[in-house]
């Protein structure tokens, strides 16, 4: 019979039970490599790349442990960047080309990241790195990985392999708010590639005080007061600036750092608070800074009314419209305006520095950061020419907060465009408030325009 050959190539009576056990064995672990194969793990096997990368790996790290800090290379050297980008090798440039020399297989291959947002915690990162991850063209990590912060020993390889798996053309990316503020960083970026992009996600640095102390007051609630912490002294109005909540506000200092080793020209700034206002507007900013086709546009977004912020219509891996998560978009806590004031003030002159250092960056059409000018009392100290780009007035109205974005536009008449975006908008109502009464009083006095303009908001809001 046909079937015989067969009973007899399957028959293991004749053997021992050992044998059987062991064939057994021995197919289970055939088996369990080719589902592990399939599902894309054997890329751990032993490459040359590895060893390469190993040898840089120590060098960084003896960099790191004993060589020169980075204001003793600031001191001997005219140009500290020039003088670092000699000492570390890049390994993605052309003289190393094995930095990105990837496994390739059917699936794509995985490779260091050629843009990372590297910051600012709470700067509405999350929100970025979820709306580039709709363009066919990125391929980003879900979580952060703290890489160059706090899991550089692992090194490199380590670090390639957490990437999502990319095809010819595609870009990889991640981001991790916390790089932007850590001194060893931009050292780290530097030397895994000098081309990497760099994104920064910008926000009021006040506000986004708040948002961190909202952050952690959410995971303790026993937390002493914002103004506690903000404060050294409370009476002489001294503000603490050991506190994480306010030091990472000092964008400046972290920029600087940064710089040493970056032209400005890899930089990126995002406004925050536009990407909650436009933020079609700010992702096509974003891809043609990465230089990809504008994929995300205003299609791809809705506001939602309940959350307060824009949505995704369609997210990456799913047809149904989604928000980010509860985490993001909290209500912040009432902090006296006092306190706010002072912050401000604390802030200006770093925020001047910072719009001074990154205005005349080749990729903004308008320079950055906005936020210099998000007071009333502060907008009038500034003639209307400094205010002939985009301005953004945050303005606190009692516990709501409320975001107004205003454009005077280039001609004699200047364009007003109130564009955003309220938050708890439904709380409006009840207290009987109009968008008119939002708009800060000395706001109104300065531009005339405003005023015809708040009628057609009321019309729209009411
Ligand atoms: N579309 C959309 N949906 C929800 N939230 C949005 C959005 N765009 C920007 N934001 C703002 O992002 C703030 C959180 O910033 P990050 O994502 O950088 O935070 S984190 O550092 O990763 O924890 C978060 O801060 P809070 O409002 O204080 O929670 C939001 O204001």
């Amino acid at each position: 019979m046909g079937c015989s050959k067969w009973r007899a190539a399957f028959n293991f009576g004749h053997l021992k039970v050992q044998s059987k056990l062991s064939v057994f064995f021995t197919m289970i672990v055939l088996f369990t490599y080719l589902f592990y194969c399939l599902n894309g793990y054997c890329d751990s096997l032993p490459r040359p790349v590895y060893n390469q990368q190993t040898d840089l790996q120590n060098k960084i790290v003896s960099n790191d442990g004993h060589g020169a800090s980075l204001d003793q290379l600031g001191a001997h050297h005219a140009s500290p960047a020039s003088f670092v980008r000699e000492q570390l090798p890049d390994l993605s440039n052309s003289d190393a080309p094995s930095n990105n020399i990837s496994i390739a297989n059917n699936f794509g291959s995985k490779k260091f990241p050629q843009a990372v947002i590297i910051g600012v915690k709470k700067g509405g990162t999350r929100a970025l790195l979820e709306f580039l991850r709709i363009h066919p063209d990125v391929r980003a990590v879900g979580s952060e990985p703290h890489f160059f912060d706090r899991f550089y020993d692992k090194g490199l390889e380590w670090y390639r392999n957490l990437m999502p798996r990319t095809l010819e053309g595609q870009i990889t990316m991640e981001k991790t708010p916390s790089y932007f503020i850590t001194k060893e960083a931009p050292r780290r970026v530097f030397s895994m590639s000098r081309h990497t992009k760099l994104i920064v996600v910008v926000r009021d640095p006040v506000t986004r005080a708040v948002s961190d102390y909202t952050q952690t007051l959410s995971k303790s609630p026993g937390l002493p007061s914002f103004q506690n912490l903000a404060f050294r002294n409370a009476t002489t109005g001294l503000i603490d600036t050991s506190w994480s909540a306010v030091r990472i506000g000092i964008y400046a200092k972290h920029l600087e750092t940064w710089l040493r080793f970056f032209p400005l020209s890899r930089f990126l700034f995002v406004s925050g608070e536009r990407l909650v206002t436009d933020p079609a507007g700010e992702m096509g900013r974003v891809q043609d800074f990465l230089g990809l086709k504008r994929v995300v546009t205003d299609k791809h977004f809705y506001f939602n009314q309940t959350k307060g912020f824009p949505c995704l219509k369609k997210p990456e891996g799913s047809s149904r419209p989604r928000c980010l998560g509860k985490s993001k978009g909290r209500p912040h806590p009432q902090i006296p305006t006092g306190v706010l004031l002072k912050l401000r003030d604390f802030y200006r002159p770093f925020n001047l520095k910072f719009y001074q250092m990154t205005g005349k960056q080749p990729h903004t059409a308008h320079p950055l950061p906005t936020f210099p000018f998000n007071e009333p009392h502060n907008i009038s100290s500034h003639s209307r020419s400094d205010l002939s780009n985009w301005s953004l007035v945050t303005t606190l109205l009692h516990d709501l907060l409320f975001t107004v974005e205003v454009r005077i536009g280039p001609l004699a008449c200047p364009e007003v465009r109130v564009q955003s975006a309220f938050r708890h908008q439904s709380h409006l109502r009840p207290l009987g408030l109009h968008m008119q009464r939002v708009t800060p009083r000395p706001m109104r006095r300065r531009y005339e325009n405003v005023r015809k303009r708040e009628s057609l908001l009321s019309a729209r809001h009411t």
